[in-house]
């Protein structure tokens, strides 16, 4: 007899979560029920029209805002119940982001950028290991100016996991590159999941993207229509848009 393969641990499990953004004139439901559950050590896919969530779910996820009703679980933990201080230490302790546009600081070199964020976090790896992780050893003392818009990303993405956070949310990772600089790209968030066990979620207009994930999920309108487990996953290195 066979047994059956352990599940993977939830990690994000969302419940009739809805966000509603008032702005005094009009009300926009961003989210409008959305069920979804995220597992361990899995990287996701987020893909759908421009408006349809996408970025509020992540930033929902990431602890960065909350929803207007719902539930929203990190493990054990219901974010939707916890006070601001609680919020933000989750954040801290628990979340990397990369965003489309760097935010490094251009005064700064790519080692002292990653330390800002080693220098206030609980277990953090040296900034020159996580450099290494994202293959510029080569490049530590190089300042934002000196580096290609592909590096500058990737001494975003060593910034976001030098800290050790469990997930790496990533709203449009590689949506001011070209493709081929955008593979290098997803070629460190897939070294960093697979080696590191990083629970990773990316947003992304490039539809072929989904060929490298664990799950693809499609919004529309606020809601999920549609959820994809790949049996079998594309190396980044084979995928261009
Ligand atoms: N701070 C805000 N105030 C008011 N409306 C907002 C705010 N943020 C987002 N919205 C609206 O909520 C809806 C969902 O936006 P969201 O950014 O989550 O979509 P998205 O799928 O990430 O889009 P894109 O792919 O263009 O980034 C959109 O109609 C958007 O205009």
């Amino acid at each position: 007899m066979t047994e059956a393969a352990p599940q993977p641990a939830e990690v994000f499990r969302t419940r009739r979560l809805t966000k509603v953004y008032d702005t005094g004139k009009v009300k926009v439901m961003a989210l409008r029920g959305v069920d979804l559950d995220l597992y361990e050590s899995e990287m996701s896919v987020l893909l759908g029209p421009s408006g349809s969530g996408k970025s509020t779910l992540l930033n929902i996820l990431g602890g960065l805002d909350r929803p207007t009703s719902g539930e929203v679980w990190f493990r054990d933990i219901n974010l939707a119940t916890l006070s601001d201080r609680e919020l933000t230490r989750y954040r801290r302790d628990k979340v990397g982001f990369v965003f489309q546009f760097y935010n490094l600081v251009a005064s700064l070199s790519a080692r002292e950028n990653v330390a800002l964020v080693t220098d206030i976090a609980a277990n953090p790896m040296p900034p020159e290991e996580a450099l290494r992780l994202v293959g510029l050893e080569h490049r530590m003392d190089h300042f934002p100016a000196e580096l290609s818009g592909g590096e500058q990303q990737r001494v975003a993405i060593a910034r976001a996991i030098a800290k050790r956070p469990e997930v790496l949310l990533c709203d449009e990772p590689t949506g001011a590159l070209d493709s081929k600089t955008g593979v290098q790209v997803l070629s460190v968030l897939d070294r960093i999941n697979a080696e590191l066990g990083t629970t990773t979620v990316v947003i992304t207009h490039n539809a072929a993207i989904r060929l490298m994930a664990h799950r693809v999920i499609r919004f529309h309108d606020g809601q999920i229509a549609a959820v994809e487990v790949n049996e079998a996953r594309l190396p980044p290195e084979e995928i261009s848009w």
